[in-house]
C-alpha cells in the first residue's frame, strides 16, 4: 500500500480501525504500527518520521529506573499542541486521598448493596463514585476504590489520569477505551489497566455500565512472584493483551480533562488526540480475561490465605507487603479434608475492599450480592457469617465445587476513608454487622475434642 492509499483509509470512517485487536503477553517489548512503516526500525529520533509523524515518549518510569518503561509514539501531532490554558473544574463524586470527611466514620465493618443508575447520563469521568481513599495522591502512595456508573459515550472529549494508573472491573454492560495506543474492549469477567498519563475515551458498547476501579496512585501493578508455585498458574503472562496501534484523524473541537494531584482540569483541542499511528515500547494498556486465572489452593486441608489468589499486585517499597493487592475468588473446586473451608476469622493490618462480579461468595452466602461492595478495614474482624459458619462446621465433606462465583478484593496497607458518598449517599446495609450477631456460644468446658 502506498503513502496515500494509506492516508485515504484512514478518513472515512475518521476512525482507522473499529475492532479491537490484542498482542499477548504482560511487560513485553512490543511494536505495533497502523500503517505500513510508519515505526521507525533501529532508532528512535529519526530526523524524519514517516508519513510526516511527530516522535513522542510517554515515560512511564524515572528515566533511570532499572527496568524503564517508556513507549515511543508516532503521532499526526505532538500531545502538547492544545489550544487552551488548562482550567479547574469540578468532579465532584471523584474525590482522592487524603480524604476523611469528619461526619463519616471509617471504623467499621461496611457493606454496599449495587449502587443503583439512576436518570442522570453519566459519562466515564462524571460517573465515578469514589467509596474510598487511602493513603495520599501527592504523595504517590495508596489508592482509591470506585464504582462506575456509566450511561453515556465520550463524544469529542478524552482523559488522562497523572495521578494514577486504574485498575477496572467491568460487572455489567460493556465499554470501549480507545486509548492513544489502540482499542480495547471490556466485558465482565476482563479486567483492564489504563496507565498512568494514557489519554483515552471511554464508549459504551452495551449500557448501562457498571463496575469498579481500584485507581493505584503508587508503583505499577506487577505480576506477583509464584515462589515455590513456580513458572506457571495464578495470572499467566501470555494471557495479558496489549491493543495493536489505532489512531483517528479527525480535526473536531474536543476537550481534554486531566486529573492532577486529586484535582481535574480541563483544556480544548482542535483535533482528536488519539492520533499515534504506531508505538513501540513496554508502557501501555492491557486487558485480562479473568477465566483465564488458574487457581492454586489446598489440596489435603486447611485454608491458606488468601494471597494465593493474587492476580497482581502492586508493591509499596517494603517487601511482602503491597500498596495493593488485586485478588480473584473464582470458582473452584474445594477439597480439604476435616477442614473449615470457607475463610476464617481474622483480623488483618491490611484494609480489604470487596466487590462481587457475579453469584455467591462462600463466607457470605447471603447480603453480599453481584455488584456489591463490603469494606473490613485495618484490624477490624470479619470472617464468615452465622450461617455460613453453622452450614461449614457441620456438612459432609467431600469433594465441592464453588460454582458460579467470582468476587475481588483490593487489598491495601493503608486504612480506607469512606467518602460522603459511601457513607451517606450510597446503599450502605446499615444491619451488616448482624450477619455475625446470632453466632453461638459452643463452649463446653466439660467436653475435650470436638
Ligand atoms: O475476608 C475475606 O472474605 C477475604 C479473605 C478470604 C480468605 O479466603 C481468607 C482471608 C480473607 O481475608
Ligand atoms: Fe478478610
Amino acid at each position: 500500500m502506498n503513502v496515500q492509499d494509506a492516508r485515504r483509509m484512514t478518513q472515512a470512517p475518521d476512525t482507522h480501525a473499529t475492532s479491537p485487536g490484542y498482542m499477548p503477553g504482560w511487560g513485553n517489548d512490543f511494536e505495533t504500527e497502523a500503517l505500513p512503516g510508519a515505526l521507525p526500525q533501529g532508532m528512535n529520533s529519526p530526523q524524519k518520521c514517516a508519513y510526516g509523524l511527530y516522535a513522542e515518549q510517554l515515560s512511564g518510569t524515572a528515566f533511570t529506573a532499572d527496568r524503564p518503561e517508556r513507549t515511543w509514539c508516532y503521532r499526526i501531532r505532538p500531545s502538547v499542541k492544545h489550544s487552551a490554558r488548562y482550567r479547574r473544574i469540578e468532579v465532584p463524586y471523584w474525590k482522592s486521598a487524603p480524604h476523611a470527611p469528619a461526619d463519616v466514620t471509617s471504623l467499621g465493618q461496611y457493606r454496599w448493596n449495587p449502587v443503583p443508575h439512576t436518570d442522570e447520563p453519566l459519562t466515564w469521568i462524571t460517573g465515578m463514585r469514589t467509596m474510598t481513599t487511602a493513603g495520599d495522591v501527592n504523595t504517590q502512595v495508596g489508592m482509591a476504590a470506585h464504582v462506575y456508573l456509566v450511561t453515556e459515550s465520550m463524544v469529542d472529549s478524552y482523559f488522562y489520569s497523572a495521578d494514577s494508573e486504574l485498575l477496572v472491573v467491568p460487572q455489567a454492560g460493556r465499554l470501549r477505551f480507545f486509548t492513544e495506543l489502540g482499542i480495547i474492549d471490556l466485558a465482565p469477567k476482563e479486567i483492564a489497566i489504563l496507565p498512568r498519563g494514557l489519554v483515552y475515551r471511554v464508549e459504551v458498547l452495551d449500557g448501562p455500565a457498571r463496575g469498579f476501579v481500584c485507581e493505584n496512585y503508587g508503583q505499577k501493578f506487577d505480576l506477583p512472584g509464584r515462589g515455590p508455585i513456580g513458572a506457571n498458574c495464578l495470572a499467566n503472562p501470555r494471557d495479558f493483551k496489549a491493543p495493536v496501534a489505532a489512531f483517528e484523524d479527525r480535526e473536531v473541537p474536543s476537550t481534554l480533562t486531566i486529573k492532577w494531584c486529586g484535582e481535574f482540569h480541563e483544556t480544548e483541542i482542535a483535533q482528536s488526540p488519539l492520533d499515534i499511528v504506531a508505538w513501540h515500547g513496554n508502557y501501555a494498556p492491557v486487558k485480562y480475561d479473568l477465566d483465564a486465572y488458574c487457581p492454586v489452593g489446598a489440596i489435603l486441608f486447611d485454608h491458606p490465605d488468601p494471597s494465593i489468589f493474587t492476580v497482581l499486585t502492586a508493591p509499596s517499597g517494603v517487601p511482602g507487603v503491597a500498596n495493593i493487592d488485586f485478588v480473584l475468588f473464582r470458582e473452584r473446586w474445594l477439597v480439604a479434608e476435616n477442614t473449615f473451608r470457607p475463610p476464617w476469622y481474622h483480623k488483618n493490618v491490611m484494609s480489604e475492599l470487596m466487590g462481587n462480579i457475579y453469584g455467591i461468595y462462600d463466607a457470605k452466602p447471603e447480603g453480599f450480592v453481584p455488584g456489591g461492595m463490603s469494606l473490613h478495614n485495618m484490624m477490624l474482624p470479619h470472617g464468615p457469617d452465622r450461617d455460613a459458619f453453622e452450614k461449614a462446621s457441620n456438612s459432609n465433606l467431600g469433594p465441592d465445587k464453588l460454582d458460579n462465583t467470582m468476587s475481588f478484593m483490593f487489598e491495601t496497607r493503608f486504612p480506607q476513608h469512606l467518602t460522603e458518598f459511601a457513607g451517606k449517599e450510597a446503599p450502605l446495609q446499615d444491619n451488616y454487622i448482624d450477619c455475625w450477631a446470632d453466632l453461638e456460644k459452643h463452649f463446653d468446658g466439660t467436653r475435650g475434642g470436638v
